[in-house]
């Protein structure tokens, strides 16, 4: 390839060695990644960075090389080497040798592969290019950005400290926003190697997307990405990616959702000690029948809000549907995640009241993960009568979705719903089944509704601003709960809502605040 023997400015220069980004049409609104620098390090330099590649310096061996770490710049600048031998080409690595194919990755080694697209995407939750090197003959070094603590592979499953579950939505979350923002690079980038070990964890303890080698840059019509064959880690592959043509986004979907199962779960994509051992022919029944805590990592337990564990859960699940197509675009899980993080950061109580005031705003414009927060359970009316202990539920099988989520009479309901699942039933909060129907609402919209299980008698109270204990005039209290829930307004702009200012006297304050409204 052409950065092989020039100077860093020239190998960026001829990192699109296919002319990709010459020969594509512009695409409207969005300017193609501009490469950025790059160094060229002197294989002798890295030779001293990293002691000479020496045992102490060693990080770690994958399947492409082995990983040292490197001192540079007069101890200014620690970096990862990685060592990896060039492609020889042979007629079994050239899967398409004779039919002439020079395009495809398998034609490239891993190491040109990832400094090519590293070259051209650089985001602050990827692991990310410092430069590169070769020596004399086939070995090439690739230096990118040290992380310190490991991988996520190595938090998850190392038995001394599992992480909390903040720690765990909020590396998720990152890596999520991760190959969001690959997935939304001009042309795409689609990592195709998503897994644990993969995910590394930087200086400040946040999770950063890593490892190349196995990435695609393109679109799914381009030369290059039709014509290179599947690829990926047992466990992690996407079922239905059984032919060039079959890769897209949705792939590196299904490897999230398998990640995320394990990040739940704390165990293995693939685990013997498990029946089945593969995590999401173990995990998805489970899920199926709506026992969402049954698949949390036992070590640590579920979440306190058990609303966490259902969202987390059913994302998981709906990511790796059979059907590409029905799996969520990374946009939805990063929006999904944002909610879930918010949720598992606050009090539970915080959420009961989130949740409740959520239902009351109907107005608020339809986001993307409203058919996850929104489509788990019951469709009921609540009536609420002046406390706690009389709340009252009364399954109305009219009750109508609109095309926004539910709609229902002057009292505020609330409905919930898991979401069009292929193999997903819907559960109620008692995780019972809930056999759903269809029903053609006045305007002749085919709408969902369900028929309440009898085993449903736990209510979420709506009408919080009818509660007669909603007391004007002595004190304001932000329904934010302030420092408490350590949230802020721009959630609630997020939602489109207002700053919504509630008063309660100084008791239902009190009440409020020890004692959760509802419990789910
Ligand atoms: N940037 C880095 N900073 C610190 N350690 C790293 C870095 N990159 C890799 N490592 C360590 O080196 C090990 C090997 O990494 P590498 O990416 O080569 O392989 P892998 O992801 O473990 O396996 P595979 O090659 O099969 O995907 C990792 O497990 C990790 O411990």
């Amino acid at each position: 390839m052409g950065y092989l023997s020039c100077n860093a400015e020239s190998a960026i220069a001829t990192c699109d060695p296919y002319n990709w980004d010459l020969k594509r049409k512009p695409r409207t609104g969005t300017k193609p990644n501009k490469p950025f620098k790059v160094r060229h390090f002197f294989y002798d330099e890295l030779v001293v960075a990293t002691n000479g590649f020496s045992a102490e310096s060693f990080l770690g061996k994958g399947s492409h090389g082995s990983v040292y770490k490197a001192v540079l710049d007069n101890g200014k600048l620690i970096a990862a080497v990685k060592k990896t031998k060039l492609l020889i080409p042979t007629t079994s690595n050239f899967h398409n040798h004779n039919s002439g194919c020079t395009n495809c990755t398998s034609c490239t080694s891993p190491a040109e592969n990832e400094i090519e697209i590293l070259s051209r995407v650089q985001n602050p939750r990827l692991v990310n290019l410092i430069g590169f090197g070769s020596d004399s003959k086939d070995t090439k070094l690739i230096v990118v950005e040290y992380m310190p603590n490991g991988s996520l592979f190595d938090l998850l499953h190392s038995t001394s400290r599992p992480p909390a579950w903040t720690r765990r939505v909020r590396f998720a979350l990152q890596v999520a926003k991760a190959v969001q923002a690959l997935h939304s690079s001009n042309p795409p980038v689609i990592h195709r190697d998503i897994k644990s070990s993969n995910v590394l964890i930087d200086q400040d303890w946040n999770a950063r997307l890593g490892d190349f080698g196995l990435a695609l840059r393109g679109h799914v019509e381009d030369v290059r990405v039709k014509c290179t064959p599947p690829a990926g880690t047992l466990g992690y592959l996407d079922p239905g990616y059984l032919a060039p043509g079959d890769l897209s986004a949705k792939s590196d979907v299904f490897s999230f959702g398998i990640l995320l199962l394990e990040i739940i779960s704390g165990r293995n994509a693939i685990d013997l000690n498990y029946s089945p051992p593969s995590v999401v022919d173990w995990a998805v029944p489970i899920i199926k029948r709506g026992d969402f805590a049954g698949i949390c990592d036992r070590r640590v337990g579920p979440p306190a809000d058990p609303v966490v564990m259902r969202q987390l859960a059913v994302l998981a699940a709906r990511c790796v549907r059979s059907t590409a197509e029905k799996r969520p675009a990374m946009t939805e899980v990063v929006e999904c995640l944002k909610v879930v993080r918010k949720m598992v950061q606050a009090p539970p109580i915080w959420n009961n009241f989130r949740r409740r005031v959520r239902c009351v705003d109907d107005t608020r414009p339809l986001i993307g993960h409203q058919e996850i927060y929104d489509g788990s359970e019951e469709v009921v009316k609540v009536t609420r009568v002046s406390s706690r202990r009389n709340r009252k539920v009364s399954s109305v099988p009219g009750v109508e979705y609109g095309t926004r989520g539910l709609i229902s009479g002057d009292r505020v309901g609330r409905s919930k719903s898991i979401g069009s699942f292929d193999e997903i039933t819907k559960v109620g909060p008692d995780c019972s089944q809930i056999p759903v129907g269809e029903r053609k609402t006045r305007a002749g919209v085919t709408v969902k509704m369900a028929a309440v299980n009898s085993k449903l008698i736990k209510s979420r109270s709506m009408s919080v601003l009818h509660s007669p204990r909603l007391v004007h005039n002595k004190k304001r209290f932000v329904f934010e709960f302030g420092r408490r829930a350590a949230a802020d307004d721009s959630d609630l702009e997020e939602r489109g809502m207002s700053k919504l200012v509630i008063s309660l006297d100084e008791k239902s304050e009190k009440e409020m605040l020890e004692k959760p409204l509802v419990s789910i």
